[in-house]
C-alpha cells in the first residue's frame, strides 16, 4: 500500500532515495520507462541486500512504445537487472486503434512470466471495460492522480465494483499543506499535514506512491501506522475537492 515514487528523480538522487526508502522499510518502488531511472532503481534494489522477491517493482510502458511493447519490457528488465517486474502498467491510454492490442501485449508478458501483474494508468472505467470485454481479463490496477483537491468517489466505486486496485499519485504535490483543515487534523494527531493526506488515501484503500529526495520526508511518509483518522476527519478532507 505504500510505494515509493521516483518520477523526476535523476540518476544519483533516484539511487540514493530508493536506497533510503528500502532501508526505512518501503518494499514497493514505482518507476517507468519515461523516468529514465530504471537502472538506478535496479541497482538500489540489488545493493539493498534484500532478496528480489521482497521488493515489489512497478514499471510502465509509454504508449508510443506500444508497437514494440515486448522489446521495451525486455529493455526495462535489463535496466532493472531483474527477470520480472511485479507490475507493468500502460502509462496512459494508447490511441483507440492500439487500445486492445497493447493490452494483449501486457497479458502475453504476464503469461510469459515477465510481469507478475499487469494494469493501466490514467484510464477511465469505460476504457478499462473495453479491454476487459475484448480479452476477458481486466487490469489488476489503475494508477491515477488522487488528492484531497482532485478526487472522485464515484470513480473509486467504479473500481471497487470491478475489483480493480487504485493507486493514487501526486497526492502531496497537488495539496496545499497550509489548508487549515489539514493543519488542524495534523495538530490533533501530532503528525504533519503530509502524513494526514497519505493516511487519508489509506483510509480509502488507495495505495500511495509518495516521492521525496529528503530522508526525513521519506521516513515520515512511511510512518503512518501510529494514528488513524476519525470518520469525521476523513469526511472533512473529502470535502476539500476543488470545484469550478
Ligand atoms: N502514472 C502516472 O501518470 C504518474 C505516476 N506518478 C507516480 O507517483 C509518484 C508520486 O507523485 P509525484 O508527482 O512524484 O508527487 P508527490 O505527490 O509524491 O509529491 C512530491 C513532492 O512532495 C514533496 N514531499 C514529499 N514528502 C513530503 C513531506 N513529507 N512533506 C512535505 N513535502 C513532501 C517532495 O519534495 P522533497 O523531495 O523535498 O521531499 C516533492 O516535491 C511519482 O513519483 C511517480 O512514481 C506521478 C505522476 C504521474
Amino acid at each position: 500500500m505504500i510505494g515509493f515514487g521516483t518520477w523526476q528523480l535523476g540518476s544519483r538522487t533516484a539511487y540514493e532515495s530508493v536506497r533510503a526508502a528500502l532501508e526505512i522499510g518501503y518494499r514497493h518502488i514505482d518507476t517507468a520507462t519515461l523516468y529514465q531511472n530504471e537502472a538506478d532503481v535496479g541497482r538500489a534494489v540489488k545493493d539493498s541486500g534484500l532478496g528480489r522477491e521482497q521488493v515489489f517493482v512497478t514499471t510502465k510502458l509509454r504508449p508510443q512504445d506500444a508497437r514494440h511493447a515486448r522489446r521495451t519490457l525486455e529493455s526495462s528488465l535489463r535496466l532493472l537487472d531483474t527477470g520480472y517486474v511485479d507490475l507493468w502498467l500502460i502509462h496512459w491510454p494508447t490511441g483507440q486503434d492500439e487500445l486492445v492490442s497493447t493490452w494483449r501485449e501486457l497479458l502475453s508478458a504476464k503469461d510469459a512470466g515477465l510481469a507478475r501483474n499487469v494494469g493501466v494508468s490514467n484510464y477511465s472505467p469505460a476504457l478499462i471495460d473495453e479491454l476487459t470485454e475484448a480479452t476477458g481479463q481486466q487490469p489488476a490496477v489503475n494508477q491515477v492522480s488522487w488528492s484531497p483537491a482532485q478526487h472522485d468517489p464515484a470513480l473509486l466505486d467504479e473500481h471497487r465494483r470491478r475489483g480493480i486496485a487504485v493507486e493514487g499519485y501526486s497526492g502531496l504535490k497537488n495539496t496545499d499543506m497550509r489548508d487549515p483543515v489539514l493543519t488542524g487534523i495534523a495538530q490533533r494527531h501530532g503528525v504533519t499535514p503530509a502524513q494526514v493526506v497519505l493516511r487519508w488515501h489509506l483510509e480509502h484503500d488507495i495505495a500511495i506512491l509518495p516521492r521525496s529526495s529528503r530522508r526525513e520526508h521519506i521516513a515520515a511518509n512511511f510512518d503512518l501506522d501510529g494514528f488513524a483518522l476519525t470518520k469525521d476527519e476523513v469526511t472533512a478532507i473529502d470535502t476539500l475537492t476543488r470545484t469550478g
